[in-house]
C-alpha cells in the first residue's frame, strides 16, 4: 500500500520505517531540510535501538523514501499519517499549528480519495479541525474530492519504539466510515496476526484514549513517588510496598517505580494538555493537577537530599551525575529530571561532572559549553574527585558498579540514587553512605 507520513520525528520515522518493513511503499515528509538530508545520506537524526539498521534496509529495498516536497507527499499515499509535533502552548494546551498546516498541505495537493490519519497526540475535537482545514483548501481549489478522517494514536515508548510498533499490545483506531476502517485494517493486518489487537471506536473516544493512557501512567508514578516520601518518614521501604501491591493483578507491577520524577516529551505535556482540554469543557481534572504538582516536587528530591547532607551552600562542591537522558535507551533530554538537578546545583554554587552513554551531545546542545558542567567519557571518570554521586537515569551500565573502586574515586563516599538501583545493604557494606528514594 502507498503510505505518506508527515513529520519525521520519533513517531513519524518509526511509523514510516515499520510500515515499510512489512512491505508498504512509504514516503516520509518533513519541513526540516537538515533532518531529511541526514536521512537521505543514510543516517538517522535520533538515537533509537534497532531503528538505524531498519531504515537502511528499507531504503535499500526502495520501500522507504524521504522528501521535503509537500505536493509529492500529498499525492503519494492513499493513507496520509499526520505525525508532526504537538508541543505545549503558553497555557499548557496542545499547539495544533503543525497539525493544521499538515492538513492544509494535503488539501492543497491531493488528487484523489485519501484517508487522513492523526497519529500525533491531539486533544478531543482535533479531527474536526483537520477535516475543516482539508475541506477549506479543497473548496479554495474549487475541487470536490472525497476523504476520510481517522484517529490512530501512537503508544510507543522511546527506547523500545521499534518493538512497540512491530508488536503492539493494541492498535486504537477512531474512524467513522467503513471505507477508512477497511483500509486501516488491511494496513495493520501484518501487525495484527493471531489475536485481534485493533480496537475500532469513534474518533473522539480514540483521541481521549491516548491522553487517558498517559495520564493514568503518570498518575501511578506520582502516587508511588508521594508514597515513597511518606515511607521515608515512616521508616518503611517503598520497594517492599511495590512488591506487596504489584502482586495484586488488579494493580500489576508495571509503572510502579518511585524515582526522581517522570520526564520526556509526552507525560509532562500530555498531563497538562489534558487538564486544559477538560477546562475547555467546563470540567476540572483535580487528580491530574495533583499528579503534575507532585512530579515537579519529585524532580527536586535529589537536590533536597544533597543539601540536607552537605548544606544549602554548595560552593566549591563538585557533584558527579550518572545519566542525563529522561530514561535509558534514548538521548532525549526533554523535561528530564537531570536538567532540574543540574540547574539547582549550579544555583547553589556547585559544579557538575556528568556521564551518559548516549545523551552527551544533547547535553552540549542544551547547556552549551558552560564551564560549570564537565562531560566525561566513562562513569568512573565522572567520580574523580567528586564530592558525591547522584544517579538520575537507570542505564544498564550503572546497575552493578565495583563499589570498592567507586569509593576510592569519590572524595566523599556518598551516593544519592534517584532510581533505586542498588540494595542499600550492599552499598553500605562497602562503606558508602546511600540515600535512595523511599528506601530504608
Ligand atoms: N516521542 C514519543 O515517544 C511519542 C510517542 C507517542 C506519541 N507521540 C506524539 O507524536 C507526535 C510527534 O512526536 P515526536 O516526538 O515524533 O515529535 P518530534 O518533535 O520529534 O517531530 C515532529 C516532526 O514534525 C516535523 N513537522 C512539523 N510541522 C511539519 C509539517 N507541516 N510538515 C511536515 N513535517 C512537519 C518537525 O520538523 C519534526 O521533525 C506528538 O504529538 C507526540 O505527542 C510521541
Ligand atoms: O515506573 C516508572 C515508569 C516510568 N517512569 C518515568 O516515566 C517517564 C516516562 O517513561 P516511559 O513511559 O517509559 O517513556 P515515554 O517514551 O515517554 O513513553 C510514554 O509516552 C509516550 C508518548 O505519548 C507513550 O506513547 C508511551 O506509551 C508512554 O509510556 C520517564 O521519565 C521514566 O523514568 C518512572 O518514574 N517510574
Amino acid at each position: 500500500m502507498k503510505v505518506s507520513v508527515i513529520g519525521t520525528g520519533y513517531v513519524g520515522l518509526v511509523t514510516g520505517t515499520c510500515l515499510a518493513e512489512v512491505g508498504n511503499d512509504v514516503l516520509c515528509l518533513d519541513v526540516d531540510v537538515n533532518k531529511i538530508n541526514i536521512l537521505k545520506q543514510g543516517g538517522i537524526p535520533i538515537y533509537e535501538p534497532g531503528l538505524e539498521d531498519m531504515v537502511k534496509r528499507n531504503v535499500a529495498a526502495g520501500r522507504l523514501r524521504f522528501t521535503t516536497d509537500v505536493a509529492e507527499s500529498a499525492k503519494h499515499g492513499a493513507i496520509q499519517f499526520i505525525a508532526v509535533g504537538t508541543p505545549p502552548d503558553e497555557d499548557g494546551s496542545a499547539d495544533l499549528q503543525y497539525v493544521v498546516a499538515a492538513a492544509r498541505a494535503i488539501g492543497q495537493n491531493m488528487q484523489e480519495y485519501k484517508v487522513i490519519v492523526d497519529k500525533s497526540t491531539v486533544p478531543v475535537g482535533t479531527a474536526d479541525k483537520v477535516r475543516a482545514a482539508v475541506q477549506e483548501e479543497l473548496s479554495k481549489r474549487g475541487t470536490q474530492l472525497e476523504f476520510s478522517i481517522a484517529s490512530n494514536p501512537e503508544f510507543l515508548k522511546e527506547g523500545a519504539a521499534v518493538e512497540d510498533f512491530m508488536r503492539p499490545d493494541r492498535i486504537v483506531l477512531g474512524a467513522e466510515d467503513a471505507r477508512a476502517v477497511e483500509l486501516m485494517r488491511s494496513l495493520y493486518a501484518p501487525f495484527n496476526r493471531n489475536h485481534d489487537r485493533l480496537i475500532v471506536m469513534d474518533i473522539k473516544s480514540a483521541e481521549l484514549t491516548k491522553y487517558a493512557a498517559n495520564a493514568m501512567l503518570a498518575t501511578r508514578i506520582s502516587f508511588m513517588n508521594e508514597l515513597a516520601l511518606l515511607a521515608e518518614k515512616m521508616g518503611a521501604d517503598i520497594e517492599n510496598v511495590r512488591h506487596g501491591i504489584g502482586s495484586d493483578p488488579r494493580i500489576g507491577y508495571h509503572f510502579l517505580y518511585a524515582g526522581c520524577g517522570y520526564g520526556g516529551s509526552c507525560f509532562p505535556k500530555d498531563v497538562q494538555a489534558m487538564q486544559r482540554t477538560a477546562k475547555e469543557y467546563g470540567s476540572e481534572l483535580r487528580i491530574l493537577n495533583a499528579v503534575e504538582v507532585a512530579n515537579e516536587r519529585q524532580k527536586e528530591v535529589l537536590l533536597d537530599k544533597i543539601t540536607a547532607r552537605f548544606g544549602t551552600d554548595l560552593s566549591g562542591k563538585n557533584i558527579a551525575i550518572w545519566g542525563l537522558a529522561f530514561k535509558p535507551n534514548t538521548d532525549d533530554m526533554r523535561d528530564a529530571p537531570s536538567r532540574v538537578l543540574i540547574k539547582g546545583l549550579w544555583e547553589r554554587g556547585a559544579t557538575v561532572t556528568a556521564y551518559d552513554p548516549v545523551a552527551m551531545h544533547e547535553a552540549t546542545r542544551i547547556f552549551g559549553n558552560d564551564p560549570r558542567l564537565k562531560l566525561v567519557d566513562t562513569p568512573m571518570a565522572a567520580l574523580e574527585g567528586a564530592d558525591a554521586l547522584a544517579i538520575v537515569t537507570e542505564w544498564q551500565v550503572f546497575r552493578a558498579p565495583d563499589f570498592v573502586a567507586l569509593k576510592a574515586q569519590l572524595k566523599n563516599p556518598v551516593i544519592f540514587d534517584g532510581r533505586n538501583l542498588y540494595d542499600p545493604k550492599d552499598v553500605r557494606a562497602a562503606g558508602i553512605e546511600y540515600f535512595a528514594i523511599g528506601r530504608l
